[in-house]
């Protein structure tokens, strides 16, 4: 059995619950209060700011020139398409992307971001592989199950944002990455495995957090004493 397959029953049931989750149910209906989206879109472009920089530990830990050259290509994805498309979406809100990346992090943006990059340094390759894979494929989960909705990508608010994860190019990208992660989880006693869905559970759960962070719209807790961020948009 793959590591794909011996993961999925474990986490399916929990990606299931984001397609419950309010936020994932306005972008389907194209309900979605744009407020809320715009909070997701401020936190996910400076979460995805630290995620890229898993792909480059990763390149920097890969056993071989293939796999450093598959890293580097999912690099180049985040920090070009993704957050290109990110940055189309901030122009479309007349949103500054400095102001974007002044503003602070919500808590759980900041915990999310700092478990993967943890468990990547600490790890080998196939630890930044287990960090990197839920977000990816779980977007495509959502962005899969969104397009089965009759006109679902051609709706005029979020019909773009769910064509983009559920397109077939992303598919791609989305097998690629479950393909290498099988490759490097290969042959793993069985106490790095358990490690490694440990890893795939716990950014699952992030995953839920941040939709609620987005449909609540927080940001750090602080006691008004101690606030420093003072950005606003
Ligand atoms: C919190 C959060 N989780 C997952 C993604 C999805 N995602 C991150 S990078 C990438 C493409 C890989 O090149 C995708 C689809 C996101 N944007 N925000």
């Amino acid at each position: 059995m793959t590591f794909s397959e011996r993961i999925w029953p474990k986490v399916e049931p929990l990606w299931a619950t984001y397609l419950d989750h309010p936020f994932v149910k306005g972008l389907g209906d194209d309900s979605l209060d744009p407020k809320k989206f715009q909070h997701w879109l401020i936190q996910d472009y400076n979460y995805l700011i630290e995620y890229a920089r898993l792909f480059a530990i990763g390149a920097a830990k890969a056993p071989n020139l293939k796999i450093m050259q598959t890293f580097t290509d999912l690099l180049y994805g985040v920090l070009f398409d993704e957050m290109d498309g990110h940055r189309e979406y901030a122009k479309e809100y007349g949103l500054s992307l400095e102001n974007i990346e002044n503003t602070e992090n919500a808590e759980v943006t900041t915990a999310y971001t700092s478990y993967m990059l943890n468990v990547s340094q600490a790890g080998n390759v196939e630890n930044v592989m287990a960090a990197i894979l839920t977000c990816v494929w779980s977007y495509y989960y959502i962005g899969h199950e969104l397009a089965k909705k009759e006109d679902a990508t051609s709706q005029p608010h979020y019909g773009s944002w769910i064509e983009t994860y559920s397109n077939d190019d992303y598919k791609e990208l989305v097998d690629q990455s479950i393909t290498l992660m099988d490759e490097l989880a290969a042959g793993k006693p069985e106490r790095e495995l358990e490690q490694l869905e440990d890893i795939v559970i716990t950014t699952s759960r992030y995953e839920y957090l941040f939709w609620d962070m987005a449909w609540n719209q927080e940001n750090w807790r602080t006691p008004d004493s101690f606030s420093h961020s003072s950005t606003s948009y």
